[in-house]
């Protein structure tokens, strides 16, 4: 698949940010109507999450992974957390494809976040990291809502549990001679995912068989749908497949996955099927179960690649 030059749409959500928007809301959502159709990916800009702390969280989740093996393993949760998965530092199994190191953290009030002693700050800007994100994921569900023609509100109500939502820092090795897979081609399964980036590069976007760099630029937060975003909109809104190409440096990113609650159950809305008459595409399932799935394919890959789960397992 050729290489592509095209760039990201860019949504400006100034307008949900100021009282007198004079149309600039509605035009910003017929925009991201517009960026989930043809790319289900877009760059945000003037989000609300202050570029000085994204700046200041990737700077110190580069002092931290620059820690020896041995300190980082120490951020480890005490076994039994009751966390959906470990919270804390891991590395991707050797067998993996996936080249980077990584650290989980979830909605700090639930107590199962897991921190290094330094850098100095890192708790602090972590945690407002995923409060401000937190805060995004409610705005641009909102925008979903409106997008996808669902009864006001709708979204909110469905997916009013936070349990599951996570952010990782990652640090992508350098690529070698041989191989450069930082993470393979995917699909995310959760809601909507934001990504923010040092100026290294290497995350891509499939579009209509090409591979969209989606490349880095200061204070702006790459945002796209996931899965369940999809099954709900029976195919209407797609869940694009991206992935990240390692350099030949160390890559620092972050990524907010603004999920669903494992007890929710996903199915194609009557928007999408009964009331304009087609058929759904996908048969429900417990969110649980899926995010299960996902987390046995990076933990037991599969030998056959056609085995891994996605999405399609619950099409009908
Ligand atoms: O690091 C990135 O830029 C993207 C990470 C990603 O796609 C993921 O964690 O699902
Ligand atoms: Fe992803």
């Amino acid at each position: 698949m050729a290489a592509s030059s095209g760039a990201l749409p860019v949504v400006d959500l100034a307008p949900f940010f100021t009282e007198d928007d004079s149309g600039g809301a509605a035009r910003a959502t017929a925009a991201v109507r517009e960026a989930c159709r043809t790319h289900g990916f877009f760059r945000a800009v003037n989000h609300g999450v202050p570029a000085e702390l994204l700046a200041r969280a990737l700077e110190l989740s580069a002092a931290f992974f620059a820690l020896p093996d041995e300190e980082k393993a120490k951020v480890r949760p005490a076994a039994g957390s009751g966390a959906p998965l470990p919270a804390g530092y891991g590395q991707q199994p050797a067998h993996s494809t996936d080249k980077n190191e990584y650290l989980v953290v979830f909605d700090p009030r639930l107590g199962f976040n897991v921190y290094p002693a330094e850098p100095a700050g890192f708790r602090e800007t972590v945690e407002e990291c995923h409060r401000k994100l937190t805060e995004l994921g409610l705005l641009i569900q909102e925008i979903l809502n409106e997008c996808m023609g669902l009864p006001p509100g709708f979204l909110r109500g469905y997916n009013d549990a936070r349990g599951f939502d996570l952010m990782t820092a990652k640090r992508y090795f350098p690529a070698t001679e041989e191989e450069n897979v930082g993470i393979s081609a995917h699909e995310d399964s959760n809601c909507i995912t934001f990504i923010f980036q040092d100026g290294v590069g290497g995350l891509e976007v499939l579009k209509d068989g090409d591979w969209v760099p989606a490349e880095p630029v200061d204070g702006s937060i790459i945002v796209n749908i996931g899965d369940v975003i999809q099954v709900l909109s029976n195919d209407k809104f797609k869940s694009a497949t991206h992935r990240v190409v390692r350099k030949p440096v160390h890559r620092h990113s972050f990524a907010f996955f603004f999920n669903l609650h494992g007890d929710k159950w996903v199915e194609p809305l009557p928007e999408f099927t009964a009331k304009i008459g087609e058929p759904p595409r996908y048969r429900r399932f417990l969110y649980r179960e899926y995010q299960q799935l996902r987390v046995r394919n990076k933990t037991h890959p599969p030998a056959r690649i056609e085995d891994i789960v996605h999405v399609s397992h619950y099409a009908i």
